[in-house]
């Protein structure tokens, strides 16, 4: 029966009354639907695909998390399989899941769907970080990959990543057709699945667990740069970490170890996976709560950094030892900063160093690391928010040949150094933070002076990204009508400082002089970026994974206070636009 004609309390009605639904969600559906507003909300929509898959609470409905969303869009990927034909069922699907509530069983439904088509699955024995997914579907050869994870989000969170036969998460197109084949599905109640004990013993479901952790981490070992200097100065670097009771835990240690980094310490309390996330408000490495345990840790073992990865490991944070002997949490932005000199400064001094070379990050991240990399000659791009493009322009290197992928950055803490992943990976991005680290306490520095040496040669750059939270059921219309708004108004100047150049993404133009031109650089999406005669730039766009719309200010200035100074004042301007 296909739900969309049905009204949405037939549909609900649908839902009770169908023999499948488990009788726990019968229970928590009655209780529910009570609420029209969340009728409207959980069944007036299909859960979609945004910047990084599918987030939803986990509750019944159609725009929701449950066995039959997973299942719906599974056996959409199914189909889509089928109809490529024998090879790529037998190349299959790599599944691998986080520790949240249902990650595991998720999972192993989406297996069953699968395995009731004769698709080849490779199911992770327990739970793995997302970038490990990403290099599995490379190193099995395997056609996609699918990741239950909701990243950092709250606990009543769970979601679906797809990737593709790169080791990247499938862009918007591919993304589509699984999609358009999951539509057709008439009665998502009526997924087949197949027989567990069966499809183990006929091999259509494979385990697969140490022997891809194995050569992982062999790969993990090509990261670092400089293997004498991490041998002289890791002893003496104690390093605090927290998995931040996700997948982390699962390979940190060996990870580590293996690449001289001996001296590390794990946060006990948050090394126990736990789908709570008992001890912090958000599991979120962007989040200062997040290092409350590790700081206290850090003044224990005297550690000068600490690094904190989200529960699907795909993201790192990390805090630093600063002059006045605090604990400094450093941005996304920083960070990058920091690597990229690092990365590049290593690689000129051992003949790595070509033009060819090339770094990504997004629109919306930090100038500091493409002034760096220009200064030391190499290639810079620039693409749309979400890894995916990062994980696309790695293949169109690849594919082309023209030009070698060295680093790839955004400033929500995603970074990537080896494709041998297609996601951002923070086992590569925790191994280079510590040689940075390393690197600098080899010349008695700490990594907050690190960063005001990078400032001092480079200028003074800063950048905030300001959220305007838009939940509720008129969320994505306000959203809208915010973006809308701006779009009517001709913005000649911010702050008193003049607008040199304006993009929307959504319509394709730029405009300079009052002179508007085609832009056709990047995908339509939904951005509006404004440039500053002073080198500042402003961008807004809504969020694709939460209900937001988020202000990103960058700006470049001649110390540190001035640089905040001016973020600030830009931040109010901006505000004040949008009112
Ligand atoms: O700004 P958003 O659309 O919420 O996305 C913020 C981030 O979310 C996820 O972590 C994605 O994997 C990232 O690529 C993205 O930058």
């Amino acid at each position: 029966m296909k739900e969309k004609k049905m009204t949405l309390m037939t549909q609900v009605k649908y839902w009770q009354e169908n023999e499948n639904l488990p009788l726990e969600m019968k229970q928590q559906l009655a209780d529910l639907a009570q609420n029209p507003d969340w009728v409207q909300d959980a069944f007036g929509a299909d859960l979609e695909f945004g910047t990084a898959g599918m987030r939803g609470l986990m509750e019944p409905g159609t725009n929701r998390m449950n066995l039959f969303t997973v299942g719906k869009i599974t056996e959409g990927l199914a189909r889509l399989i089928d109809e490529l034909g024998a090879e790529y069922k037998a190349r299959g699907v790599v599944i691998c899941y986080d520790p949240r509530y249902n990650s595991a069983a998720f999972a192993q439904h989406a297996a069953l769907i699968l395995g009731a088509h004769g698709i080849q699955v490779y199911l992770f024995d327990s739970l793995r970080p997302t970038p490990e997914l990403s290099f599995t579907i490379r190193y099995l050869t395997a056609y996609a990959g699918i990741m239950i994870t909701a990243s950092h989000n709250p606990k009543q969170y769970n979601g679906y990543k797809i990737y593709g036969p790169d080791g990247g998460q499938m862009p918007p197109a591919e993304v589509d057709s699984v999609v358009k084949y999951a539509e057709a599905i008439d009665d998502i109640f009526a997924v087949q699945t197949g027989n567990l004990s069966e499809l183990r013993q006929a091999g259509t479901i494979q385990l697969i667990g140490e022997n891809v952790d194995q050569a992982y981490l062999a790969q993990l070992q090509t990261v670092n740069v400089d293997r004498k200097l991490i041998a002289a100065e890791a002893d003496n670097l104690p390093i605090v970490y927290s998995p931040l009771h996700g997948t982390g835990n699962v390979l940190y240690q060996r990870v580590f170890g293996e690449n001289g980094f001996k001296n590390v310490h794990i946060v006990p309390s948050q090394a126990i996976l736990d789908p709570e996330f008992i001890s912090v408000p958000s599991p979120n490495p962007e989040s200062p709560a997040a290092f409350t345990e590790g700081i206290k840790l850090a003044k224990k073992v005297g550690a000068k950094l600490i690094i904190a990865t989200d529960p699907d490991a795909d993201r790192m944070g990390c805090a630093v030892l600063n002059q006045a002997g605090e604990y400094e949490l450093l941005t996304g932005n920083q960070i990058a900063a920091l690597m990229t000199n690092y990365l590049l400064t290593g690689m000129k001094k051992s003949g790595e160093l070509t033009a060819q070379l090339e770094i990504v990050k997004s629109i919306v991240s930090s100038e500091l690391p493409f002034v760096i990399a220009t200064s030391f000659g190499i290639k810079t791009k620039n693409v749309l928010t979400g890894f995916k493009y990062i994980g696309e322009e790695i293949e169109h290197l690849n594919q082309t040949g023209s030009g070698k992928f060295v680093f790839g950055f955004e400033e929500s803490y995603g970074f990537l150094f080896k494709d041998f992943v297609r996601d951002k990976d923070s086992l590569q991005a925790a191994l280079m933070m510590a040689e940075v680290a390393a690197y600098y306490s080899s010349r008695g520095l700490t990594v907050a002076e690190g960063l005001e040496e990078l400032s001092q040669q480079f200028g003074y750059f800063a950048e905030e990204t300001k959220s305007i939270e838009m939940t509720g059921l008129d969320g994505l219309s306000k959203m809208k009508a915010m973006m809308e708004k701006l779009r009517s108004e001709t913005v000649t100047e911010i702050a008193g400082v003049q607008v040199m150049r304006y993009e929307d993404y959504l319509a394709q133009t730029a405009v300079v002089d009052g002179k508007t031109t085609a832009f056709t650089d990047y995908p339509k999406a939904d951005v509006l970026k404004y440039y500053l005669a002073d080198d500042t730039w402003i961008a807004l766009r809504p969020s694709g994974t939460e209900p937001k719309v988020k202000v990103y200010v960058g700006v470049r200035s001649d110390s540190t206070e001035h640089a905040h100074a001016n973020v600030t004042r830009y931040q109010s301007a901006f505000a004040e636009l949008l009112n």
